[in-house]
C-alpha cells in the first residue's frame, strides 16, 4: 500500500521535478509510467484486494476527517458569524450612542446658542431702554429748564411791569402833587397881596400906637431918672438892688448845674450803654418796666406766653428750655443773694442772642442794658472811664443788671493781638479787673459770632456757654408763621396811642390761599436762613403785597418772593465761599 501512496507522492514530486522530462509540447510521461509499472505489480500480489480495502478505508477515514473538518469549519464559521453579529451590534450601538452623544451636544450647542442668542436680545433692549429711559429724563430735564426759564421770564415781566405800574403810579402822585402845589402857590400868592395890603394899614396904625407908647415911657423914665440922679439914697437902692439880682441868677444857674452833674453822676446812663431796661432817668426804669407790662398783659400769649416759653424767640426747645432755667436760677440767685453767673451766647449773626438774653433778663426780674464791643475802640483813651463809669452805674441797680456785651469779640479779643491798640488793651484789663471776683450785682452776658477769638481771660470768667445754631426746619416755620403775623396779618391794624392821630394807618393785607403746607414748604425751602433772614424775607413778601395793584397775598406771589430770596441766600454763599478762596 505504501508505493501507491508513495507513488502518488512520488507523482507529485515529479510534477514539480526541476529538470521535467519534457515533450515539444511540455508533457512529461514518466509519471504514468511509473504508475502504470505500480498498477501491475498491485494487480499480480496476492494482496491486492487487501490493498484496496484499506485504500478504500483509508479513503472513508480521510472522508469522515475532512467531514470533521468541514463541521469544525462550519462551526467556527458560525462563530465568526456569531463574531461578526456582535461586532456588528456592538458597532451599531456604539455608532447610536455616538449619534445620541453628537445629538445631545448639538441639542445642548442649540441650546447654549439660543441662550446666547436670548441674552444679546436682552442686552439689546436693556441699552435701548436705558437710551429710551435718557432721551425721556433728557426731554424732561430739557422741558424742566424751558419751565423755569419761562417762569424767570414772567418774574422778570411781572417785576417789570409791577416797577413800570409803581413808576406810573409815583409818576401820577408826582403830577397830582405839582398840581395842588401850583394851586397852593397862586392861592397863597393871591392872599398875600392881601395880606400885604392889610398889614400895611395894620403897621401904619401899630406905628402909631407904639410912638405915642414909646414917647409916654420915655417921659416916665426920664422923670425916674431925673428922680434917682437928683435923690441919692435912690441911686444906692436902684444899684444895689441891680447887682443882687445879677448875683442871684449866676449862683441859682451854676447851683443847678452842680446838682444836675451830681445826679447825672448816680443816675444817668454811661455812653457806653445804647439801650436799656433803666433809661436814663430815674423815672423812666419804672415807666419803661409798667409799659411792657402792661404790654405782655395786653398780648399774653405772644409775648409772655403765660409765663412759659420766650414769646416772639423763637428757639429750638431745648435751647429754649436752657435759657428759662438760667433765668430761674439767677432769679434764685438774687433771692439768695448769691454771685451771679456770667453766660457767653455763640452763633452765627441773627440767631436771636439779643432777643434771649433781653427775655432773659426780663424772666430773671434783672434790669437790662446793651452795649457792643465795637463801640469801646473809638473812645480811646477815654475808654478806662467809661468802663469804670459803667461798672460804677450798674453797681447802683436795685434789682441787679444784666450787662448785655455784644460783638463781645470786637473788645475782648486776646490781649496780645497786634492789631489791637494800648487803649483798647487797658479797657479790657479794666474790665477784667471789674470782674475778678464772683458779682452779686451785675450778670455778665456775651455774646459773639467767633467764641475762639476772645481773650482766655475772659473766657475764664464765663459759667455758662450757650450755643444759638441756624434755626431748624420746625423753628424756621414758627418764624414765618410768626412773622407772617406781625408783618402781613397785622399789617393794617389801628394804631393805639397819639401817633395814630398824626399818622395814616397802612393798608390792610388780605391773605388768600395761604395754607400751613405752603408755609411748611417755605421752610423746608429756607434751609440756612438766620432768623434774621427770615424776619427780613416776611418784610419784602410786606413790600411785594404793597407793590402789587390789590394788596392780596396768594400763595404764588408768597412763593415767588421766597425763591428769589433761597436764590439771594445762595448767591450771598456763594460770594462769601469765593470770597474765602
Ligand atoms: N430766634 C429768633 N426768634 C425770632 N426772631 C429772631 C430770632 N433770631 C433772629 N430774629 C430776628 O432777627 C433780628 C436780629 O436778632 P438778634 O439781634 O437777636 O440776633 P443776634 O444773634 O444778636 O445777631 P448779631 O450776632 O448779628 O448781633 C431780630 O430783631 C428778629 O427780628
Amino acid at each position: 500500500a505504501i508505493p501507491s501512496s508513495s507513488s502518488g507522492t512520488d507523482s507529485s514530486s515529479k510534477a514539480s521535478n526541476d529538470n521535467p522530462r519534457t515533450t515539444s509540447s511540455g508533457f512529461d510521461p514518466e509519471p504514468l509510467e511509473k504508475g502504470l509499472k505500480a498498477l501491475k505489480q498491485i494487480s499480480a500480489s496476492s494482496y491486492a484486494k487487501k490493498v484496496f480495502e484499506i485504500l478504500k478505508k483509508q479513503e472513508e477515514t480521510r472522508q469522515a476527517e475532512l467531514a470533521a473538518k468541514v463541521a469544525e469549519f462550519n462551526q467556527m464559521k458560525a462563530q465568526l458569524e456569531t463574531e461578526k453579529q456582535r461586532i456588528v451590534y456592538d458597532e451599531e450601538k456604539k455608532l447610536a450612542q455616538h449619534q445620541a452623544q453628537t445629538k445631545s451636544q448639538m441639542a445642548k450647542y442649540e441650546d447654549e446658542l439660543a441662550r446666547k442668542r436670548m441674552q444679546a436680545e436682552n442686552e439689546y433692549h436693556r441699552v435701548r431702554n436705558q437710551e429710551l429711559v435718557k432721551l425721556q429724563e433728557d426731554s424732561s430735564i430739557r422741558l424742566e429748564q424751558t419751565r423755569l426759564e419761562t417762569e424767570k421770564h414772567i418774574q422778570a415781566l411781572r417785576k417789570q411791569t409791577i416797577e413800570e405800574q409803581a413808576k406810573l403810579e409815583h409818576e401820577k402822585i408826582r403830577e397830582t402833587a405839582l398840581a395842588k402845589a401850583v394851586g397852593r402857590v397862586d392861592e397863597i400868592k393871591q392872599n398875600e397881596e392881601i395880606n400885604r395890603r392889610d398889614q400895611l394899614v395894620e403897621g401904619d396904625l401899630v406905628r402909631e400906637k407904639w410912638i405915642s407908647i414909646i414917647n409916654t415911657t420915655f417921659d416916665h423914665i426920664g422923670g425916674g431918672f431925673k428922680a434917682i440922679l437928683t435923690d441919692r439914697n435912690k441911686l444906692v437902692v436902684t444899684v444895689g438892688g441891680v447887682t443882687a439880682l445879677a448875683a442871684g441868677v449866676y449862683t441859682t444857674r451854676e447851683g443847678a448845674r452842680v446838682i444836675w452833674g451830681y445826679v447825672d453822676r448816680i443816675l444817668g446812663q454811661p455812653s457806653l450803654i445804647r439801650e436799656s431796661s433803666r433809661g436814663k432817668y430815674p423815672w423812666s426804669g419804672t415807666f419803661s418796666r409798667a409799659k411792657s407790662t402792661l404790654a405782655r398783659l395786653a398780648k399774653p400769649e405772644s409775648v409772655s406766653n403765660n409765663g412759659k416759653g420766650f414769646g416772639d424767640v423763637i428757639l429750638h426747645p431745648s435751647l429754649s428750655k436752657r435759657i428759662e432755667q438760667l433765668a430761674f436760677a439767677t432769679e434764685n440767685t438774687k433771692l439768695h443773694q448769691a454771685p451771679f453767673r456770667n453766660v457767653l451766647f455763640y452763633g452765627p449773626p441773627g440767631t436771636g442772642k439779643t432777643m434771649a438774653a433781653r427775655e432773659l433778663a426780663y424772666k430773671s426780674g434783672l434790669d437790662y442794658a446793651l452795649m457792643t464791643g465795637g463801640d469801646v475802640a473809638p473812645l480811646g483813651s477815654q475808654a478806662v472811664t467809661k468802663i469804670h463809669e459803667l461798672f460804677d452805674w450798674a453797681k447802683k441797680s436795685n434789682r441787679g443788671l444784666l450787662l448785655f456785651i455784644d460783638e463781645a469779640d470786637a473788645f475782648l479779643c486776646e490781649r496780645n493781638k497786634t492789631y489791637m491798640s494800648e487803649a483798647q488793651r487797658s479797657a479790657l484789663n479794666a474790665l477784667l479787673f471789674r470782674t475778678g471776683d464772683q458779682s452779686k450785682d451785675i450778670v455778665l452776658a456775651l455774646a459773639t459770632n467767633r467764641p475762639g477769638d476772645l481773650d482766655s481771660a475772659v473766657a475764664d470768667r464765663i459759667d455758662e456757654v450757650l450755643e444759638f445754631p441756624l434755626p431748624g426746619e420746625e423753628e424756621r416755620y414758627k418764624l414765618l408763621k410768626l412773622y407772617l403775623d406781625k408783618y402781613i396779618a397785622q399789617a393794617g391794624s389801628r394804631q393805639s396811642g397819639l401817633s395814630s392821630l398824626f399818622k395814616a394807618n397802612p393798608q390792610k393785607i388780605e391773605i388768600k390761599g395761604l395754607s400751613d403746607d405752603i408755609i411748611k414748604e417755605a421752610a423746608a425751602k429756607t434751609d440756612g436762613f438766620s432768623g434774621r433772614e427770615i424776619a427780613k424775607l416776611m418784610a419784602s413778601v410786606q413790600a411785594a403785597v404793597y407793590g402789587s395793584d390789590n394788596c392780596i397775598l396768594d400763595a404764588s406771589l408768597f412763593r415767588e418772593v421766597v425763591d428769589y430770596k433761597v436764590a439771594e441766600h445762595q448767591q450771598r454763599i456763594k460770594l462769601a465761599a469765593s470770597d474765602k478762596a
